[in-house]
């Protein structure tokens, strides 16, 4: 079955968020302090999450990236996995992680029925990375991503949010990665999701990115996959790995937008940007699969032709990446 929205775009991508809690603190997602935890009542349980991932699939969802906050810090998490693994219908379950508990959970998640693994990775610099995360060591991370090449995933999709005087001196390095790795390493523009004063000074618009990297290695286009993300791809000549950047901010990229997002408290988003949301809670019972299901297309029914935003102004209101789940 397929499902098509307002604008003729195909959606068959749920980001589903399992959880508003993480084992870091990252500058650009969450306050250093005062962020208010959601209570376990208004969270989802698994149960409730199921229902929705097995009602996206019935109309029309091929992929469910999992996601959060953290979303390996949800207790329980393996078990649940394994059940939208086994949903009929469903052609791929991914998860996006920080990978700090990869080293001792990846072999789980792969035995789970997770396909692949996109890790959150801002700095290869101790300090660098710890003043991102404001706790978090790089070390563990690089562990992950080795624990997750053992247990038998694919090459994981590598996330940088790029910060002007942050991070950027690290582009090169990070691209570099690819010469002997097989990772996708994806270069983000930094995403005002806070509205703070400045944003613009620290977002770097992927052209900026590429031209850099391409001052010292030659770029070549690679072609995008089937249910591909948001990022546009590349090889350094020779690499036995790719880049991609993802303007979320710049050259954005609705117009192939694909996706709806849950929150894990059940609010459906048909944008990453949109200021409402559709509470699916009033759904949920045990016996509503066709209205939750109607929900559902209702939501992609309203889904907007693009985000309200530019390199200039916002049109937004302030939210959470790590309640949304990016
Ligand atoms: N503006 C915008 N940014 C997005 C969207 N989807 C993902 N991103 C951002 O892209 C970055 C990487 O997201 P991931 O969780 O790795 O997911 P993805 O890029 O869809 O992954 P693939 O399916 O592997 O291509 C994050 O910073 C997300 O917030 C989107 O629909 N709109
Ligand atoms: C919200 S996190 C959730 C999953 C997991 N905790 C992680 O960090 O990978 C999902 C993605 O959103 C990205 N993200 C969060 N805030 C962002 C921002 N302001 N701009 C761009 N990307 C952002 C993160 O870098 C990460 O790749
Ligand atoms: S980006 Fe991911 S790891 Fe960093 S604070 Fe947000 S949810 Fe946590
Ligand atoms: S900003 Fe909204 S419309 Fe644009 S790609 Fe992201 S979710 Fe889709």
């Amino acid at each position: 079955m397929k499902l098509v929205d307002s604008h003729g775009r195909r959606i068959n991508y749920l980001r589903l968020s399992v959880t508003d809690r993480c084992n870091l603190r990252c500058r650009y997602c969450m306050p250093a302090e005062g962020v208010e935890m959601l209570s376990h009542g208004e969270i989802l349980s698994y149960e409730e999450l199921s229902r929705i991932a097995r009602a996206a699939v019935a109309i029309g969802i091929e992929k469910i990236r999992i996601t959060g906050g953290e979303p390996l810090v949800r207790r329980g998490i393996v078990p649940f996995l394994a059940g939208i693994a086994a949903l009929p219908g469903l052609r791929q379950l991914v998860l996006t992680t920080n990978g700090i508990l990869l080293p001792e959970m990846a072999a789980d998640l792969r035995r789970a029925g997770v396909q692949r693994l996109n890790i959150s990775l801002d700095s290869l610099k101790p300090e660098t990375f710890r003043d991102i995360t404001r706790t978090g060591n790089v070390e563990r991370v690089l562990a992950g991503i080795d624990a997750a090449v053992v247990a038998g995933f694919p090459p994981p999709k590598i996330n940088m949010v790029v910060m002007r005087g942050v991070n950027d001196d690290e582009v090169v390095d990070f691209a570099r990665l690819t010469l002997d790795h097989p990772y996708t390493v994806r270069f983000i523009e930094y995403m005002p999701a806070t509205r703070e004063e400045n944003w613009q000074r620290l977002c770097i618009p992927a052209q900026e990115v590429l031209d850099r990297i391409a001052a010292s290695h030659e770029l070549e286009p690679v072609e995008r996959g089937a249910m591909a993300g948001p990022s546009r791809d590349f090889r350094i000549r020779g690499a036995v790995g790719t880049i991609g950047v993802i303007s979320a901010v710049s050259g954005h990229f609705c117009g192939e937008c694909n996706r709806i997002r849950v929150t894990s408290t059940g609010m459906a988003k048909s944008c990453l940007f949109s200021d409402e949301g559709l509470d699916l809670k009033p759904f949920l019972g045990e016996n509503a699969p066709p209205v939750l299901e109607d929900a559902l297309r209702r939501l992609v029914g309203c889904k907007p032709a693009r985000h309200g935003m530019d390199g200039e102004k916002v049109e937004h209101a302030a939210f959470s990446m790590a309640k949304v789940g990016g």
